[in-house]
């Protein structure tokens, strides 16, 4: 961190000098397209050159990192030993001739023990068992802009650059054994109350550690949004995610266009879009469970502190001054000082700044209809500065016992016990009555890496259908939807905990067509007009939603069809799987365990998507395999029999056949997938899959003994 921290104080004037985007150093540096491309000023290509090297240097700095620290450390255990065994001499305690034995510790560059993990973990010092960590990287910036100078040759020209930086702070929150750190939530949750006390910016945007910014100015957009007349009643901007490294075919559908550009811009039309985890742009009240302004009712639930902020804060200009002293009526205020550590826990400075993020997150009040806004100037009163008592009280908000008996995670910051915490916090928001907004910029706003082979996309699928399973069997289920929410939201997020079980049905449909070319049968006995009819009417309908689908979004035939492939696959595999493990859960207490979704590392030099070939194992591949070894079997079976028999039906050969072709080609990436790059399928998998398919065909065989006609393929013919 400090490296890079001192890297940016080059590269962030570099960046604004020059309009450098991507800002991310290692993609623009990486970019394939020309970096000299409408560049005008003569010295750019010397400060390219510059910052490159500089750049170069601190990459080999980084890779050095291991190996300096341990340098570093031995240096400094070494001291400290021959200090401990000086004292001892002095002591006279030599007779006693024992070793030293001191932890080795790691040690930072200031001769302090780094608080964290250390290379060699001891207790208080390993992975989750260490200390809160707040470690403030860069300084706050001064509040008028700070123009650099003209400098010697040997360095840039920032003459008119803005070099200031934004304030930069590591957080590592106590962790300890036996305490439950909630994973991301908890972690996000920790980031907030940190921030409140330390910089309390309105807005928070969230990134998720595989992504980045792509463009500077997306943050802009979003907050046109949150500034603009009435968007003091958004909880946030999520911007859709962007993936890089993705094969070109993308085959397991990672890039997600359907959900990113259909059915998240559809959301935008209701109460707004999904929160999903990444790229958002929050209002930190709405982080806060308090309601949105003007809400029809206005003490409906238990959200006291919404009453005594408006009342309180008509004119006045909180300057983080005590809720004390303030005109509100007394009884009301007694209460919610009650109140306000058993929601928020006991750091004062943190329930203060409460009021001034609320504050300064208003519109601005320069137009009659904007209501609460904030008076013009309000902003440009200079921050306190950082002092130690401060961060004292940021590290004392990230310890294990903070959030103890108060409603973090509960009602208040991102909502815990779910392994798809974005989908429970955005929901709890759109049930107070906020709306969202989805944010699609021209150029992509964010991007991030994605898990590109079969097996770490089918986990991460099953992650997030999981998610949706223990969302449907919690009180977060849509159907206890509060009136604040709009139906047609309500709708969608009904949706989002019911689409695993879909796979129940989805699994029958790919084994009717098998099925039927075994028994000679087809599915339905007689094709009579209703039937036809509704059949008809349905395929219209999916063919109309599939050509709307398309059409609005813009997105490609092939986009839509990788989509409808990996539904499938997924829908076979992953969600009947999720399904299976919601119950569990649901019915004998089962705990579920998931692991972080690998990414795609790029680190095979030869091969920039050979993560794609790379196949683990997984029993969740089971199902699709199954479901395409007894297609396949029914299909050869029904070939033979029409071979065979005494006058061949070859048009009800192909009436079966073609429903059995429709599953199989869904499921040909998922084929590709376990192929391997050279075919380097584990046996075990065919092994298993053959005798599954083999046993169902059996037992389908004895159940339902084929009929003497030979009429395969049952009476549904081609023309
Ligand atoms: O114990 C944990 C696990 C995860 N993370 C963070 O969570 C992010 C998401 O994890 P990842 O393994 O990348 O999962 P994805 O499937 O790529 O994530 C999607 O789905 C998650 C929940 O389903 C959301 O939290 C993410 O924002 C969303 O991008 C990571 O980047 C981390 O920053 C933690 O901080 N602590
Ligand atoms: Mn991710």
């Amino acid at each position: 961190m400090a490296e890079a921290a001192s890297f940016a104080h080059l590269w962030v004037p570099f960046c604004r000098k020059h309009d450098i985007e991507p800002r991310n150093p290692e993609s623009y540096f990486n970019m394939k397209r020309d970096p000299y491309k409408n560049k005008v000023r003569p010295d750019f290509v010397r400060d390219r050159r510059r910052v490159k090297r500089e750049y170069d240097e601190f990459k080999v700095r980084v890779n050095g990192l291991p190996e300096s620290i341990r340098r570093r450390s031995d240096a400094y255990n070494t001291r400290e030993e021959i200090k401990i065994m000086k004292r001892r001499r002095e002591l006279d305690y030599d007779e006693l001739e024992e070793d030293v034995k001191i932890p080795k510790a790691t040690w930072m560059a200031d001769g302090t023990h780094w608080p964290g993990t250390w290379t060699v973990p001891t207790t208080e010092h390993s992975r989750g068992d260490h200390a809160s960590i707040i470690q403030v990287m860069v300084k706050p910036p001064s509040d008028e802009p700070l123009t650099g100078t003209e400098t010697d040759s040997s360095s840039m020209d920032l003459t008119d650059i803005d070099i200031r930086l934004p304030m930069l702070v590591y957080v590592s929150r106590e962790k300890r054994p036996g305490y439950d750190h909630n994973k991301k939530a908890g972690a996000m949750n920790a980031l907030v109350r940190a921030s409140a006390i330390m910089s309390n910016g309105p807005f928070i945007l969230n990134l998720d550690c595989d992504h980045y910014i792509f463009n500077s100015q997306a943050l802009r957009e979003g907050m046109c949004f949150m500034m603009d007349r009435g968007g003091d009643r958004i909880c946030y901007v999520q911007f859709p995610q962007r993936f890089e490294g993705i094969d070109p075919s993308d085959r397991y559908a990672n890039h997600n266009t359907v959900f990113f550009d259909v059915n998240m811009r559809a959301l935008d039309g209701i109460q707004g879009p999904v929160y999903v985890g990444t790229g958002c742009l929050f209002r930190r009240t709405a982080l806060y469970a308090f309601d949105p302004p003007r809400t029809k009712e206005p003490s409906s639930c238990c959200d006291c502190f919404f009453t005594r902020r408006r009342k309180s804060s008509v004119a006045s200009v909180p300057d983080g001054a005590s809720i004390e002293g303030k005109s509100v009526d007394s009884d009301d205020e007694e209460m919610n000082i009650a109140l306000i550590p058993k929601t928020f826990g006991n750091s004062s400075l943190l329930v203060d700044s409460i009021r001034v993020a609320e504050f300064q997150g208003r519109p601005l009040a320069d137009h009659p209809s904007v209501k609460y806004g904030r008076p013009p100037g309000a902003l440009t009163l200079p921050r306190d500065l950082l002092d130690a008592s401060t961060v004292a009280e940021a590290i004392s908000v990230i310890s294990c016992w903070y959030e103890d008996k108060t409603e973090w995670g509960l009602r208040v910051g991102w909502i815990y016990g779910s392994v798809t915490e974005d989908v429970v916090t955005g929901y709890r928001m759109h049930n107070r009555g906020w709306k969202s907004v989805y944010c699609v910029t021209k150029r992509d706003a964010f991007r991030g890496s994605a898990p590109i082979n079969l097996t770490d996309r089918l986990h991460q699928v099953l992650r997030w259908a999981t998610g949706s399973v223990e969302i449907f069997f919690s009180r977060n289920n849509a159907l206890l939807a509060s009136s604040k929410m709009k139906f047609l939201q309500r709708i969608a997020y009904l949706n989002v905990g019911i689409y695993p079980f879909t796979s129940i049905f989805l699994i029958v449909y790919c084994f009717l067509p098998a099925l039927s070319l075994f028994s000679g049968e087809f599915i339905v006995q007689s094709l009579n007009i209703t039937f036809l009819v509704y059949l008809l009417g349905i395929t219209l309908t999916l063919i109309a939603l599939a050509v709307l689908e398309i059409k609005w979004s813009g997105i490609e035939l092939e986009d839509w069809w990788r989509n409808e492939q990996f539904w499938l696959i997924g829908g076979t595999s992953a969600h009947l799987a999720a399904v299976l493990q919601g119950l569990l859960k649901v019915i004998a207490g089962i705990e579920i365990s998931f692991t972080l979704t690998s990414k795609s590392g790029g680190d095979d030099l030869n091969d920039e998507y050979a993560d794609l070939y790379i196949f683990k194992w997984s029993s969740l591949m089971v199902p699709p395999i199954t479901i395409m070894m007894i297609n396949l079997i029914g299909i050869a079976v029904a070939v033979c029999r029409t071979i065979y028999s005494v006058i061949p039906e070859w048009s009800s050969l192909l009436g079966g056949v073609f429903f059995s072709f429709w599953v199989l080609a869904h499921l040909y990436p998922f084929a590709k997938g376990l192929m391997g790059r050279r075919g380097r399928t584990p046996t075990i998998v065919f092994v298993w899959s053959g005798l599954v398919a083999i046993t169902i065909s059996l037992l389908w065989v004895a159940i339902n003994p084929p009929s003497n006609n030979d009429q395969i393929g049952g009476s549904f013919q081609f023309p």
